[in-house]
């Protein structure tokens, strides 16, 4: 069994929650081999060995990121005293690529494979998520999805994540194996 989780993050709350995933996975099956993957690092190649691909970023403007919604991510981050770290690494995934070009190579999928999809949210009214169309474009390439589309909350744009999310994520991971 070989589960590929592919993860966007701009901040690192949906890097934290893609790696509590992966350690749920873990706890459920010790045999199953787990690559963890920043969007940035996975070409779509790495999906195709794959029995279980997990998908995940962040909500913005209700749905997934887009190139400006990933620059105005970076450019918030850029604006706040002692972020100066976070910043660069928001401005360099703000100029990679991002989940909807990503999925536009993704190649159609051998029958049978399993796949699940998750988000950061605000978690307020009416905010939406990234999850629902993330899971649409896993069911487009023929995945067969094994969970409803699952959001975890953070605080603030930039986290950190409501307590409990990770305990949250790891459950959400081991009941996809
Ligand atoms: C430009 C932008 C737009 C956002 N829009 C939404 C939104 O519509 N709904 C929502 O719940 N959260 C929204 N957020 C909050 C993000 O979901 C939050 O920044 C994300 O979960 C953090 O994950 P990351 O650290 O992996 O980037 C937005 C954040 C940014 C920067």
């Amino acid at each position: 069994m070989h589960t590929v989780i592919v993860y966007e993050s701009m901040y690192g709350n949906t890097r934290e929650i893609a790696e509590a995933i992966a350690e749920g996975v873990h706890q459920a099956d010790p045999s199953a081999s787990v690559d963890c993957l920043p969007l940035t690092e996975a070409g779509t190649d790495v999906t195709r060995t794959a029995d279980l691909l997990v998908v995940g970023g962040p909500t913005h403007m209700r749905g997934m990121s887009s190139g400006l919604s990933r620059r105005m991510a970076a450019a918030a981050e850029r604006r706040k005293e002692g972020h100066e770290d976070a910043a660069k690494e928001a401005q360099e995934t703000a100029e990679g690529l991002g989940l909807r070009s990503w999925f536009q190579d993704l190649p159609r999928t051998k029958p049978g494979t399993h796949a699940a999809a998750f988000d950061t949210r605000a978690g307020t009214p009416h905010a939406g998520g990234a999850a629902r169309g993330i899971a649409n474009r896993l069911s487009g390439h023929s995945y067969d999805l094994v969970a409803e589309p699952e959001g975890f909350i953070v605080e603030d744009s930039d986290g950190p994540l409501r307590t409990g999310e990770l305990d949250r994520a790891r459950a959400w991971g081991a009941h996809l194996v």
